[in-house]
């Protein structure tokens, strides 16, 4: 397994082009399900969840060709409905081939996504929203086997906001007989991009961007071409880096009304921020200001964001507070970060930082994702050698993090193992 060595210390000077958004380009993957026509996207992310959503749709028989960030989907060979847990226990967005599968060829068997390091993310509203749509949907052994003759207009509100759980349901509802209301709808940039990809295959769908969207199902969908939106949380990860080492980075391909409020807590942490239309500029000069932040669902602070910070809030003099409201078990960096010497107690949900000022390099492991990110931080900013190891996770999510960080002067290389 992949491991980073980071020599920290060096400040970072220069450009980074940002991908495009993992979080968006993997439902709009699945949206290929929903049409027999060509879908064309552009700024489609090298991660390894979209090489695994490729792989889980070609083995449903959509056709894929790839040209660099640029990715042609066909669905017209369809002919396999089933999700099976080999691929769908790697990657959770995996859950978003449910509904499109439903919707159009009236039947999916998907497994159930594992439970994952941040939290047991269980999928009932997805399914309590099929159900209302008119699906039977039965879980036995592991998996959720659904079947659905027309899928039927309704109103739906979701117990809690969930993300994956209004993009699968939207898709579901384009092809449904009739209107569809759905409350409580997530708002989160990624949720909007997916709206956009089905309105220009021909969906009819009222509130974009909204707490409640309102689709009119049409008999079918035909193709597009689109370009997946920035990723908000790359962006706001290298910011970090930059508030953590001091520097001068200008971040290109992105936009700053993405990502507000994770900015506005750079700027509170010190940093000089400009920005264009798509482009964001961080000069760092001095030691950050710790930030006390909560995280909720767009367009708050978002919970993506929350290890980076906290990595970032290590740095600082003073005492700061972090709340975790989205999930359960997101503090799994704490225990890695207090390796490297930082000093962090968490009690329930609230992680307690008091700031020592400085880092110092050691070996840790990257629990999750975001931990992975968290940890890279703080050892572009330790003193000394940091040996980041189980870096998977990092690919899952980062387009070739470790090249983008050295181009702007970072010491970070990949050791194979
Ligand atoms: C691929 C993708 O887009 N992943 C993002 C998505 O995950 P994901 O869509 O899985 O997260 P949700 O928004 O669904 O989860 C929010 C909360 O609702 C709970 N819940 C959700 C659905 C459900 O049926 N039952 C239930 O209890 C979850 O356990 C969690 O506590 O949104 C999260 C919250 O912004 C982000 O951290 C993830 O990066
Ligand atoms: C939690 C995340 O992703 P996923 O939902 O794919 O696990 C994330 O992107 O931080």
């Amino acid at each position: 397994m992949d491991k980073l060595i980071i020599n920290g210390g060096n400040r970072l000077h220069g450009e980074i082009p940002i991908s495009g958004a993992k979080n968006a380009a993997l439902p709009i993957l699945c949206a290929s399900l929903l049409t027999a026509d060509d879908i064309e996207l552009t700024n489609v992310p090298h991660l390894k969840d979209v090489q695994t959503m490729l792989t889980l749709l070609q083995q449903m028989g959509v056709t894929v060709k790839k040209d660099g960030n640029k990715i042609v989907m066909n669905g017209n060979t369809v002919h396999n409905f089933n999700a099976p847990y080999e691929l769908v226990k790697t990657m959770r967005a995996a859950i978003l081939v449910l509904c499109p599968l439903v919707a159009r060829f009236g039947e999916a068997k998907v497994s159930l996504p594992g439970g994952c390091a941040i939290g047991s993310r269980p999928v009932e509203q997805h399914i309590k929203g099929l159900r209302a749509l008119g699906a039977e949907v039965e879980i036995k052994a592991g998996y959720i086997y659904a079947k659905a003759k027309k899928l039927k207009g309704t109103r739906i509100v979701t117990d809690m906001i969930t993300v994956t759980g209004t993009e699968n349901l939207l898709m579901a509802a384009t092809l449904a007989e009739g209107e569809t209301v759905i409350k409580n709808a997530a708002r989160e940039p990624e949720v909007t991009d997916l709206a956009h990809l089905l309105v220009k295959m021909g969906a009819k769908i009222e509130g974009i961007g909204t707490d409640r969207l309102v689709i009119h199902g049409v008999e079918r969908l035909h193709g597009a071409r689109h370009d997946v939106i920035p990723d908000r949380i790359e962006t706001g990860t290298f910011l970090c880096a930059v508030a953590a080492t001091g520097g001068d980075v200008t971040l290109t391909k992105t936009r700053d009304n993405i990502l507000e409020s994770a900015l506005n807590k750079i700027r509170e942490m010190g940093a000089d921020i400009s920005a264009g239309a798509d482009w964001i500029r961080i000069k760092m000069e001095k030691r950050p200001r710790g930030v006390n932040f909560r995280t909720t669902e767009y367009p708050g602070f978002p919970t993506d964001m929350q290890a980076q910070f906290m990595a970032v809030n290590c740095l600082a003099d003073e005492a700061t507070h972090v709340i975790e409201t989205i999930f359960e078990n997101r503090f799994m960096h704490v225990q890695e970060l207090n390796r490297l010497g930082a000093r962090i107690k968490t009690e329930g949900n609230t992680a307690f930082i008091s700031g020592v000022g400085k880092l110092v390099g050691a070996p840790v492991m990257a629990t999750d994702l975001r931990a992975s990110a968290s940890l890279v931080i703080a050892g572009l900013a330790a003193q000394g050698e940091t040996q980041v190891n189980r870096i998977y996770h990092l690919d899952r999510g980062y387009d070739r993090m470790e090249v983008k960080l050295t181009a702007v002067g970072a010491d970070i290389k990949r050791v194979k193992q």
